[in-house]
């Protein structure tokens, strides 16, 4: 059910992000209100243009109870390079990185075309960039936009990466932290003396091929065989790593501080408004969704059910958030001061999402795709992997992220509920919002009534 027109909650909207046309179908019955076509390989993957029609197609063909937009981007960073024959790059001219964002932002918003909603979102990322630099790109991208005749109504999101530095430094060294990177080849040659370095071939068995199939069954390679297949670029002496490290904020004049506080933040929409974006998505990078630290903080924050300390992996490491809620209200209250949509993505789960809605009940958009996805299962093919992106988007858990107003339901796994203490604080949390309908899912998303 919408909200009533005129107040807050009348049309906040929920984005998930999803990689096919089957996926696209699970969010828009789960309630979704913008599907975002992304691969999930990364915080803002890039996704070819056919899938992206594909998507559109089945969003088209979808039963619609509420309008429903379409969204995509053109990449976590629009940094480009010039890679010489020794590995070592320099960044190219500032005027062919503005001028390549903004075909790209052309291209992307052409391949979601106008039938679905006219406004199209495009988001762009803007990780390691100054401000006036990612100004620059985000400004040429909105003007671009908005003289190309069909394209006009298309709205921009600039999309920028929060960050806790000291909870990243201590998660990093972590095995199955390491392993979900080295999966995903977020690592970079070293010498086996730099802080971190590790040898590749102890994580082989997470080097996958194009199929999704071990590289090297169970066996551990030799440095030379992690050339030949590509996982080490060629003239890489020995098989040592590390793993690829956020931008730091300080690194970009953001805020002197290791973690995104209220100076970040204010950097982050200043810029985006000035460029004349239409909405901001503060989000995290791949490499702290891998380490289980998101956007949402709900330790420190006296109004909201500390339910991260109980949403362990299987190793025991809890979900752990950089923003108070204090912050997200700031965040908000800013965009609204500069007239920005305010976006809030980063491993964001149904016990986040009840909780700030409920909340902060001005804020515009919430993104998902790790909280609304599960293991696959086909009957056939048996069960998918549990990395991120081969679990797939269920209805079930998309409800679970969605808006009150809209029929949006708690529902949280059912490992966390077996957490000790974990239905006490859940028993605290239904006692402050009596509305909320309480499920816990199993591991393909499958849902049972709680309490
Ligand atoms: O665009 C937003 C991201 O895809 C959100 O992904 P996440 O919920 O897994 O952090």
């Amino acid at each position: 059910m919408p909200g009533i027109p005129g107040e807050v909650g009348a049309d906040r909207r929920l984005l998930v992000s999803v990689f096919d046309p089957q996926e696209a179908r699970e969010a828009v019955l789960g309630g979704a209100r913008i599907i975002d076509s992304e691969d999930p390989r990364s915080a803002l993957g890039t996704i070819k243009p056919r899938r992206i029609m594909d998507i559109a197609d089945a969003v088209l063909a979808a039963r619609r109870d509420l309008p429903v937009q379409l969204s995509t981007n053109i990449g976590e960073d629009q940094l480009l390079y010039r890679r010489a024959e020794n590995g070592l790059a320099l960044p190219k001219s500032a005027y062919e990185q503005v001028g390549k964002a903004a075909q790209a932002a052309l291209g992307v918003a052409l391949a979601m075309g106008t039938r679905v909603h006219p406004c199209g979102i495009v988001k762009v990322g803007l990780d390691g960039m100054r401000t006036g630099e990612l100004a620059d790109v985000l400004g040429e991208i909105t003007a671009t936009l908005r003289r190309t005749d069909r394209l006009s109504q298309t709205r921009v999101m600039s999309v920028l990466f929060a960050q806790d530095l000291d909870l990243w430094d201590a998660r990093k060294t972590l095995p199955q932290v390491r392993r979900a990177l080295v999966g995903l080849r977020e690592y970079y040659p070293c010498e086996p003396s730099t802080p971190g370095a590790f040898d590749l071939a102890e994580y082989a068995d997470a080097l996958l091929d194009p199929h999704g199939e071990p590289l090297f069954g169970g066996r551990r390679p030799e440095p030379a065989e992690l050339r030949a297949s590509g996982a080490l670029p060629t003239g890489t002496n020995g098989g040592f790593v590390a793993v690829n490290e956020p931008f730091s904020h300080a690194g970009y004049g953001l805020t002197t501080g290791r973690r995104t506080d209220r100076e970040a933040i204010r950097a982050m929409v200043e810029a985006s408004a000035a460029a004349g974006a239409d909405a901001i998505m503060v989000d995290t990078s791949i490499l702290l969704k891998v380490a289980r630290i998101g956007l949402v903080s709900t330790a420190g924050s006296p109004e909201l059910a500390d339910l991260d300390r109980h949403d362990t992996d299987r190793h025991g490491l809890a979900r752990a958030g950089i923003l108070s809620l204090e912050e997200i209200r700031f965040l908000v209250e800013l965009c609204h001061a500069h007239g920005l949509e305010a976006n809030l993505a980063g491993s964001v789960q149904s016990h986040h999402a009840q909780q700030v809605w409920r909340l902060v009940p001005e804020l515009d958009q919430l993104s998902a795709r790790g909280g609304v996805s599960a293991l696959a299962r086909d009957p056939y093919g048996g069960t998918g992997r549990g990395t991120r992106h081969e679990r797939t988007v269920r209805r079930a858990l998309v409800s679970g992220l969605v808006p009150p107003e809209q029929g949006g339901r708690l529902v949280l796994p059912r490992r966390m509920t077996e957490q000790p203490g974990a239905l006490d604080d859940l028993a605290g949390l239904l006692k402050r919002h009596p509305d909320l309908a309480a499920y816990s899912s199993d591991a393909y998303g499958v849902l049972a009534p709680l309490g």
